[in-house]
Order: C-alpha cells, then structure tokens, then sequence
C-alpha cells in the first residue's frame, strides 16, 4: 500500500519535513495548512517540490467548523472553502479534510450537516475535488465515526466520503466493528495513530500523546483490517501529535514512523522474515577508559567473576562466571564515563534476525574485523548501543584466548535484564524498534517519582524472557540541575539464593536506608527475622498481586554510569522491581556524596 505521513507528524519548516519524508521513503504526505501558512514557498512550488522529491499531496487539512450552520454562516463558509479549493489547485491536491465542527454556532441537526456537506461536495466537485469528513472526538454534535458516516450516508454525493482516523475511533467507546460494512468507495482517508491508554480529556490526550501504530495501547491491526475489508485502496496515512516528536530530529522520526508502517503491514499480511526466537544474552559490552575500567575491573573481582579471556588484537577482556559474560572494551577513542556499549542476544537464526532487521530499516554493519576473527554484525539500537546477534553456543568466544583464570563464584548464574536509561527524544523509538526488529514484546509501562524527576518506565521481553531490557526516561526532559546518576545503565544477574550470594559478594554493595526498611515492615507485614536479613544484606523487596516476590540488590555507580544488580526472583514475580528504583537513585547518590564529597561530579 501507498504509505503517506502527515507534515505535523514532524519537527522543523516545510523543506525539514518534506526532505525527511522523502528520506524516510513516504510516497505522500497529508499537508497541515500551518505549514503552508508559514512557508515562503508559493503553493505552486510547494507542488513542484513535492513532485522533485517524489511525493504526492494526498490531503489537505484541516478545514474547520463547516458543518450544520444557520445561513448566514453557511454563506461565509462556503466563502472560506472556495478560498482553500484555489489554494488546493494550485497545490494539485484533489482531497480536503473537513473536520466535524466545533462551533458554538453549529446546531445538532444532522439533516442539516448532510445537506450544507453535499452543497459543499458540489463545490469541490465543480473543480475536481472531494470532501473527506471526520468525526473529531470532541466534536460538538459529531464525534463518532458511526454519527459521521450516516451524515455521509445521508448527503449521498459522490464527492462526500469519510475520513477515518484511527485515534478518533478508537478512543471512544463505540465499537469499531460497522466500519467493515462501511459502502465500498466512501472511505476517502485513512489516518493512523497509536496511543497510550490515559485518562484525560480527548482532546488533550489527542493534541499531545498520539504514538507511531505499535507505540501505544490501540489495536491498530484490527482498526486497519475493518477499514481494509470496507474496500479502501488509499494510502495509510500517518497522523500523529506528539509533543516529543514535534521538536525531535524529523529524519529520525520520520524513519520511525515509517518502521511503524511497515511493521503495521507485517501485522496485518505478514511478508518480513519473521523474528527467529532468541535464547539469552551471550554477553555485555561495556566502553571503559583508564579511570573507569579499574573501577569496572575491581567491582567484577568482588562480584566473582574471574577476567577469563584475552581479545587476540584489542585491548578487550573478557570476565565470567557462570553464563554472566561482561566484556571490557578499553580502545575507546574518548575518555568517559564507562557505558554500556554494546549486548549480545543468541538467536536460533541470526541471518535472518539481520534480514528482518534490515527490512525494518535497521541494516546491520559489520563488526570492525581482523583475520581470524568470528564475524559479528550489530544493529543500532536508538540509543547508539550495538545489538549483536550471535547463534547459540561460543562461536564469538573464539577471539579470547584463555587467560586460565577461574571465578570465585558467588551464585550468579546468568543475566536477568539489562537496564537502559534512553536519550529522551527516543524513548518512544526505542520501544518500537525492540518490539518490531527483535520480537520482544512490551511489559506494563510503569511510572515513578524518583529524587531526580519524574521517571516512566518500560521492559521489553522475549515470550520466554530470555531476553529482557528495561527501558526508562525522565517523563520530562531533564533540565540544568541533572546528577550524572540520575541516568544510569546497568546489568542485572540472577541468583537463586541472594542471601547467600550477598554473604559471598567481596565488592561494596549499596547501603539502603532503615526507613526503607521500617515501611516495608508497615507494607508487607514480613516476620521479623526476613526482615533483619534483608536488612542486614542491603536488600530490597517487592511483591506482585499473585503472590511473586523479588528480592534484588545493588552495587552503587562505578565508572560513573554503570552498576550491577542481583536479582533473585520467586514463585513467578516477572516485573523489575521498579517500585524499588527511587531508593536505588537516593543511595547512590547519597553514597557518590558521602564517598567523595570533592569529585566535583554529582
Ligand atoms: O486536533 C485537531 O484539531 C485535528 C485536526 C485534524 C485532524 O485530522 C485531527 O485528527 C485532529
Ligand atoms: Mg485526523
């Protein structure tokens, strides 16, 4: 299908959107009037630029409170119309975008809405043109698809259809199903967005959360198989207000939505390479430089892993114990804070994890090579970490050489998740990218106050959770007064005995203040001696609804960005302990105060 993107789905003037849609492969786009307005471009060169960069104007819009007016009015309007059809052919759009109206004026009168909407698809057909109609969710009388279809029904002229938004639709309570059964032909457009679930008033929630299909809460697949089966052979058509994307790069949101597309239409006809299973995390690659890499190196001793292998060319370690692999990268090129730099996931068929990802507009780039080397391809992830994808097994250990060194285990076993703090104009971005390039689905998004700002957080998981990584971000953009800590990343490692492990750890874990202790006593009712060994190990609990329970610790921050975590998780609790992270972000940074209260680093 034709895929179209709405100009106000993106940040910047006109010439940024267009070049970013025809970038990103959009064949049209739908053109906001303000971005007309404000442009220096004549509609004519408007038309001719579109047409150099390969794009069609599918839609004009928006065309406000029209509908349903005493006559005096009706007369202005048809004014005001006549004005935007010169505008339109001078454009060479053929389709409008009237908005069901809004207007204190506007009478609930639906004869009257059919009758002045075919008087003005007379209009636009006398130049050529049509009418699509919307039902907005906050239109004064109409605001369902089902009202705005029986006005269409109703005008019965050729150049009146709807136009279907699938945020409209699906953020009311009437039910979707009719629009299957909708007359072959009168579907005009088809605007989509996603969205998350909230409360609030619909416009509100219209205006400023819509996502890219896949990002948010909706049934976007569904909504499009009705409109599909309905007859409509338009493009699919991206409309999405979001308040991150419109002061975002627009090349890179426009990518984004069109991975949005394209993984839509894999849902609806699946034609990618589907996701191969994937089967854990082979290791964890972080960035070090010669302050935070014998910080990394100590606090890796102290856990028990042992530096096990040797890169044959690079100055890269690698530390083990059990299935927990941790690899030391020290040929940066930048001084820094360490940094999760790279992960690996084993897939069952990593070829074809690279061909969907590929297809999903995230080509693979060879991993810097000498002979002798495995190959190893990475994907980027949205925030620059590498994703390599490795069969099972130990091809990718071949470039260590064994150093003989062994582990003094203390029970850790494999990885759990890892933890990534996202950039924040990509938070959204990231989730679709694991979602629709790795097949990790989406957990409950969770939202916390911590010290440093207001924090949302969101895990990605395979259905086996074999690979988890939880994602977060500051709900708003984090202003000058940001402590490096209030961002960090992390790897977490499984136990099956924390108690045992925290008695065995030889590196500092993090003190956790009586406080927390006391309200946990006050929340979960605990006997006294579980709690007097928690208290004493520095561990933290959480319980889920069912009966799961966590029992987790933390290092504080090293190479000031990075910690580690032990996770020990019983009778089924498969969430991340998130009501604990606030603590975590206090304790360390109170530990990074009272540690080194002259570091000048926060
Ligand atoms: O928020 C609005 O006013 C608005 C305008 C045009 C649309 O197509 C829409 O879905 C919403
Ligand atoms: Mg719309």
């Amino acid at each position: 299908m034709r895929r179209s993107i709405a100009t106000v789905c993106v940040s910047g003037t006109l010439d940024d959107k267009l070049a970013a849609a025809a970038a990103a492969g959009f064949d049209g786009i739908e053109l906001f009037e303000n971005d007309l307005v404000v442009s220096p471009m004549a509609p004519a060169e408007i038309r001719k630029r579109c047409a150099d960069l390969g794009l069609s104007i599918d839609l004009y819009q928006p065309f406000r409170d029209f509908e349903a007016v005493p006559p005096e009015l009706l007369r202005a309007n048809l004014e005001r119309a006549e004005r935007k059809f010169d505008v339109m052919a001078a454009l060479g759009v053929d389709t409008v975008l009237v908005c069901s109206s809004v207007h204190p004026a506007a009478v609930d009168d639906d004869d009257l809405a059919a009758a002045q909407l075919a008087m003005l698809a007379g209009r636009a057909a006398d130049r050529g043109m049509r009418i699509a109609y919307e039902a907005l969710a906050w239109g004064r009388h109409v605001s369902t698809w089902d009202r705005s279809w029986r006005i269409v029904e109703r005008a019965d002229h050729p150049a009146l259809g709807l136009c279907l938004d699938s945020f409209h639709v699906l953020s009311r309570e009437v039910s979707p199903a009719g629009i299957a059964g909708i007359t072959p032909g009168k579907i005009f457009f088809l605007q989509l967005a996603d969205a998350p679930h909230l409360s609030m008033d619909v416009l509100q929630w219209s205006r400023h959360h819509r996502l890219f299909p896949g990002q948010g809460a909706f049934d976007l697949p569904g909504f499009v198989k009705l409109v599909l089966a309905a007859g409509y052979d338009g493009p699919l058509s991206l409309e999405v207000f979001n308040d991150v994307f419109r002061q975002s790069d627009p090349a890179r949101t426009a990518v984004d939505a069109m991975r949005s597309l394209i993984a839509l239409e894999d849902r609806i006809a699946p034609h990618l390479p589907p996701a191969p299973a994937l089967t854990g995390h082979a290791f964890t690659e972080f960035d070090v430089d010669g302050r935070s890499g014998p910080e990394l190196r100590s606090a890796l001793r102290g856990l028990g892993f042992a530096h096990t292998g040797q890169h044959r060319t690079k100055p890269v370690e690698l530390w083990e114990q059990n299935s927990c692999r941790i690899v030391l990268n020290s040929a940066v090129t930048q001084p820094g804070p360490a940094m999760i730099s790279a992960f690996a996931v084993t897939s069952e068929d990593p070829a074809r994890s690279l061909d969907r990802a590929e297809a999903l507009l995230a080509p693979a780039h060879p991993n810097v090579r000498e002979p002798g080397e495995a190959e190893l391809a990475a994907i980027t992830a949205p925030d620059g970490t590498s994703v390599f994808v490795t069969p099972p097994g130990d091809e990718w250990r071949s470039d260590f050489l064994p150093t003989g060194a062994g582990a003094a285990p203390t029970g850790l076993l494999a990885v759990d998740h890892l933890g990534l703090a996202q950039p924040f104009d990509h938070f959204d971005e990231a989730g679709l990218f694991y979602h629709s390039v790795l097949g990790l689905d989406h957990l409950a998004t969770e939202e916390y106050a911590a010290p440093f700002g207001l924090m949302r957080s969101r895990a990605v998981a395979d259905p086996a959770r074999s690979v988890q990584v939880a994602l977060t971000v500051a709900l708003l953009r984090r202003g000058e007064w940001a402590p490096a800590v209030a961002d960090p990343q992390h790897v977490a490692f499984t136990t099956t005995d924390i108690v045992a492990t925290a008695a065995a750890l030889t590196c500092p874990t993090l003190p956790v203040p009586d406080n927390y202790y006391d309200d946990l006593a006050a929340r979960f009712a605990l006997p006294d001696d579980v709690l007097a060994t928690l208290r004493r190990h520095g561990i933290l609990y959480d319980r889920d609804p069912s009966g799961g329970e966590l029992l987790h610790l933390y290092t504080p921050v090293f190479g000031g960005r990075v910690f580690f975590e032990i996770v020990e998780r019983r009778h089924g609790y498969t969430r991340f302990g998130e009501p604990n992270a606030p603590v975590r972000m206090a304790a360390q940074r109170h530990r990074r105060l009272t540690s080194n209260p002259s570091s000048g680093t926060p």
